[in-house]
């Protein structure tokens, strides 16, 4: 099932707008909408359905929602998001609900996704937003974190917790969540969660141009302390602008199971048959009727038959009768209960002894279903089908599946320092490494991949390269000739074929980035002009190309991190993401832990060889000392 299928989303609408002169928040007008407009086009794509909740200007809200529903608290007097959040839950038709403020226009469109990750890998009742955020009036001090109680994904089924804690008169959010187990998650951006509190907060907004448009706007909003450079961008910013864009490919193909392993599924499996499709035994043992099993003391039990995997047995055993059976074959008619032939008292021909308490009436039984239920979903649309799941679509007799057609990839090198392996090392040149390591990535990520080879730094030979790469692929990728070089033409014949910006962006390494969209008369493709340096071209590729990739796929992109505890100091200025190289190991005490890989020059690739993971320092974050804990994402998971 997918999670957009199990997730209903809340607009939280309901308070009396105090700071905005208790003008009605949601409905102001806020770039050509009304703010909860806006905050619905956000929360629409990651949920089944949207409910609004208001307690003033009921058919205003209602023209906003359409065919939504528009509810007001269930108890009287505006008496804050909890009220608001009751309602929520009390119409919610999903088992989650992801509530977000109609004030906060600006939120990350994988919110569910990831606060989702965190709620089902933590066990936990509900999942909060956190970011770190810095004291405007003190630059200098450490940035603090700044829980977002109004941006969280719960389960339906903690209404009543939510009504019972109501009872007792309080209201605070902080509070109820106090009841609950409440994974935290972090953000990078803290500008995403921003909200308009006042009347000047958005005139303010309204005046910046939007997001989409002009990233460097919002970049601005977002800067972290005074060092940090104000016009760069964040790494999630940036990506949600790139991913904003990028639409799966439509074309589907049909292919046999074996040759669909990595490909993305194109509509969901609906199980023809349960699994298993009849009840069957889970040990080698003796079934029964769990009625019959002695109270106290012992009782004996007469073998009338015998049940093998592939040959049942169909006589119905009578009072203080059993089957032998064996694991896998069905279970004979009205028997409950299976006793593994180890825990039998004593067996003595066709006589089987059991002691009271061997066995639970009931037990070492697989339910017919209680695997896949015929009819439901067994894989959702967006998989990258992994072994598993070709043993599970064929556990279900389905021998072809409908999967999305391969992307293909056009990438090169640009250069004239570049030399292909084979030929003489000048005084002046390297071995062309990027194009190498990018067939990698590309590879491990199942695309047809075309080698459009090194192109010089020559402006023909970079508008024939990028022409013939746009006609024959969906996304080209490049590497070098974006920072600002002289010798970089790249930037200018991009610029010339498409629509396509240069972004500086608030990390290392991989700090410039071009993306647009290169436009011929034959066609036209998503273009990510990825640095050079070696080391910057990979971690750009998994932080930008990968996940527009994977959706271009029609696949699910989740950038996986684990906590390690760092071994060492490691040295982070705020405002911008480092991307350390590291090796995740497990500790003496069986956490695991993460050194980094020496020299962490965006040149020193050796650096990536060694590594087995990424030690992400996000963008707020400041010096780690040793025994902290902190990210990291395991290449393994990359590709
Ligand atoms: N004045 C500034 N200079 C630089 C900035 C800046 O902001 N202002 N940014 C630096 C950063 S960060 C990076 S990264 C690089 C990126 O530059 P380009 O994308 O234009 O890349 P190139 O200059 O073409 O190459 C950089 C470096 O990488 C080597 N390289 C390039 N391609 C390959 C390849 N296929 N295989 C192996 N090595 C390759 C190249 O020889 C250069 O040494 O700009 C900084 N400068
Ligand atoms: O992208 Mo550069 O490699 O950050 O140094
Ligand atoms: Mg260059």
């Amino acid at each position: 099932m997918s999670l957009k299928s199990k997730v209903t989303g809340l607009i939280l609408a309901g308070g009396r707008g105090t700071r905005m002169g208790r003008v009605d928040k949601g409905l102001q007008p806020f770039r050509g909408a009304t703010l909860v407009a806006h905050v619905m086009e956000r929360l629409s794509p990651q949920v089944a359905s949207v409910a609004i909740n208001a307690n003033r200007n009921l058919p205003q809200y209602q023209a906003v929602a359409g065919e939504s529903p528009v509810l007001p608290d269930f108890i009287d007097g505006f008496a804050g998001p909890l009220a608001g959040l009751q309602i929520g839950l009390q119409f919610c038709p999903t088992e989650l609900l992801l509530t977000a403020p109609c004030d906060s226009p600006f939120f990350p469109l994988d919110l569910a996704e990831r606060l989702y990750a965190a709620m089902a890998a933590q066990g936990a009742d509900m999942a909060m937003a956190v970011t770190m955020e810095h004291d405007p009036e003190q630059p200098d001090a450490a940035p603090f974190r700044q829980p977002h109680p109004v941006f969280s994904l719960m389960k339906a089924s903690v209404l009543p917790q939510l009504d019972a804690y109501l009872d007792t008169g309080a209201r605070r959010m902080e509070g109820f969540f106090k009841t609950l187990k409440v994974a935290e998650v972090m953000f990078d951006d803290a500008a995403a969660f921003g909200n308009i509190n006042t009347l000047e907060d958005l005139h303010r907004h309204e005046r910046t141009a939007p997001t989409v448009v002009a990233p460097h706007a919002t970049a601005t909003a977002a800067a972290g302390p005074r060092d940090a450079d104000p016009a760069a961008l964040p790494v999630d910013e940036a990506r949600r602008l790139i991913c904003e864009r990028i639409a799966p490919v439509e074309a589907t193909e049909t292919l046999p199971l074996l040759a669909a392993l990595d490909r993305a599924l194109a509509a969901d499996i609906i199980s023809p048959i349960n699994v298993p499709a009849y009840d069957n035994s889970a040990m080698d043992g003796y079934a029964l009727r769990g009625a019959d099993l002695p109270a106290q003391g012992t009782a004996t039990f007469k073998v009338i038959g015998i049940a093998y995997a592939g040959h049942p047995c169909t006589q119905a055993p009578q009072q203080n009768e059993c089957v032998r059976i064996m694991t896998g074959a069905a279970i004979p008619p009205g028997c409950d209960s299976v006793l593994p032939q180890e825990l039998a008292a004593a067996i003595d021909g066709d006589s089987v002894t059991i002691a009271a308490n061997a066995l639970r009436p009931g037990a070492n039984l697989r339910r017919a279903g209680e695997d896949l239920k015929a009819g439901g979903i067994a894989i959702a649309a967006g998989k990258l089908l992994r072994p598993a799941d070709l043993g599970l679509i064929a556990s279900l007799g389905i021998p072809s599946v409908s999967v999305r057609r391969k992307l293909r990839v056009a990438f090169f090198s640009t250069g004239d320092e570049l030399r292909s392996l084979g030929d003489e090392l000048d005084t002046g040149c390297v071995y062309d490494s990027n194009r190498y390591t990018l067939f990698g990535m590309l590879t491990r990520l199942g695309c047809e991949v075309i080698d459009l080879g090194v192109v010089r730094d020559d402006p023909q030979a970079l508008e024939a390269a990028l022409r013939e790469a746009a006609d024959k692929a969906d996304a080209i990728i490049t590497s070098g000739g974006v920072s600002e070089g002289a010798a970089d033409y790249t930037r200018d014949i991009m610029a010339l074929l498409g629509d396509v910006a240069f972004w500086k962006l608030a990390m290392r390494p991989g700090r410039p980035l071009a993306f647009g969209k290169v436009q011929t008369e034959q066609g036209s493709a998503w273009l990510f002009g990825l640095p050079g340096n070696p080391v910057a071209v990979m971690v750009s590729f998994y932080m930008f190309a990968r996940p527009a990739l994977l959706r271009m796929m029609g696949a699910e992109a989740k950038l996986q991190t684990l906590q390690a505890r760092a071994t060492e100091a490691i040295r982070k200025r705020p405002g911008r993401t480092e991307y350390q190289r590291g090796i995740v190991s497990t500790g003496a005490d069986g956490v695991a832990q993460v050194r980094l890989t020496g020299a962490q020059g965006s040149g020193i690739l050796s650096s990536m060889t060694e590594a087995n993971c990424i030690v992400v320092l996000h963008h707020a974050q400041a010096n780690v000392d040793a025994g902290q804990m902190v990210d990291v994402m395991l290449f393994d998971g990359l590709t």
